[in-house]
């Protein structure tokens, strides 16, 4: 234990070179990076680009086929059980005893842990609410992500690791937990935070790694990707606008103008200008919807593959 003591690090997260095969799937490829304390880092990527085979390595649930991560200084594969002490876990497919309640699930938590945090869960769950005194086989998929996070947040672990908390949590309670996640870093805490929207990530993250097709293609500050997402714009009129109306934003792309209605894409940065524009008009429908992260992938970060790129060419 002494000795457990003396090698930790103050790095929450430390990954070299982690490659992971799956016989003929390469889910990861020699992706490397450090999380500091008391840092929220987004680890962004679309559907299959191996956010979850990162966590599940870092969590010492598969083995790597080559590499190795930390957890303050700690080998996540031989030092497994000292590290799931420090971590506060969220699964992406969170497993819950059906016939156990919320509260009896905090109670045997507490047990295998060696101490109490009922009173802690119990804040936690009326924050985001959650009914404690439910059996978790007959609540909601928001409801049993709202317990997991409880029961992830409960005993105030230094690092948290979440594979795509939110899922399934409305606007609100999202809110709510990222008010969480806030107090969890002013107390000196960290996250890894995965997700495939930006927009979640943008609004906690204060960095974001970018993941694909196994690679990590880029690690930005938050500040710097601000005005990068694409938003995808669609207005109807109340009378017909023309095409000049709506003429030299910067960053507009796929300007559409037929009769009363406008589509167009633009990133954050050219929202401000358009939405004058817009509202120089009697406006009887407006969207706008932030644009998948595939899209941001071809826009800033290239697109190697056949399939991205055929989209690319599609797009232009
Ligand atoms: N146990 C496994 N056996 C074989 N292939 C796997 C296994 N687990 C993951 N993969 C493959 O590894 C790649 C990365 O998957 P991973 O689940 O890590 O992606 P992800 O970024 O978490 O995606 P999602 O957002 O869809 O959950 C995918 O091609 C997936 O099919």
């Amino acid at each position: 234990m002494a000795d457990t003591q003396a090698r930790r690090s103050e790095h929450p997260v430390v990954l070299e070179g982690l490659t992971k095969r799956f016989r003929r799937t390469v889910a990861l490829d020699s992706v490397g990076f450090i999380l500091e304390p008391g840092e929220v880092f987004g680890y962004l990527g679309p559907n299959g680009a191996g956010k979850t085979t990162t966590i599940r390595l870092l969590m010492g649930m598969i083995r790597p086929t080559s590499g190795r991560a930390r957890v303050f200084g700690l080998d996540v594969w031989a030092e497994a059980r000292e590290v799931h002490r420090l971590v506060g876990y969220v699964p992406g497919e969170p497993s819950l005893y059906p016939r156990l309640t919320g509260r009896e699930h905090v109670a045997y938590l507490g047990h295998l842990r060696g101490r109490d945090d009922t009173a802690r869960a119990r804040t936690v769950a009326e924050r985001l609410g959650l009914d404690l005194s439910r059996r978790t086989r007959t609540l909601s998929r928001g409801n049993r992500q709202k317990l997991a996070i409880v029961l992830a947040v409960m005993s105030a672990p230094r690092l948290l690791v979440l594979d795509e908390p939110t899922s399934g949590l409305d606007p609100l309670v999202q809110r709510e937990f990222h008010a969480l996640l806030r107090e969890h870093t002013a107390d000196g805490g960290s996250v890894l935070l995965s997700s495939h929207i930006l927009g979640e990530v943008q609004r906690v993250a204060d960095r974001i790694g970018v993941v694909r097709e196994g690679r990590l293609v880029a690690v930005e500050r938050l500040a710097d990707l601000s005005g990068k997402s694409l938003h995808h714009i669609r207005a109807t009129f109340a009378d017909a606008v023309r095409p000049d109306d709506f003429a030299g934003v910067t960053g507009v792309r796929g300007l559409t103008v037929d009769g009363q209605s406008l589509t167009c894409s633009a990133p954050q940065s050219a929202l401000d200008d358009l939405l004058k524009r817009v509202s120089a008009h009697r406006v009887i429908d407006f969207e706008c919807a932030e644009a998948e992260l595939d899209e941001m992938f071809l826009t800033y970060y290239g697109g190697e593959s056949d399939a991205l790129q055929r989209v690319a060419q599609d797009a232009s």
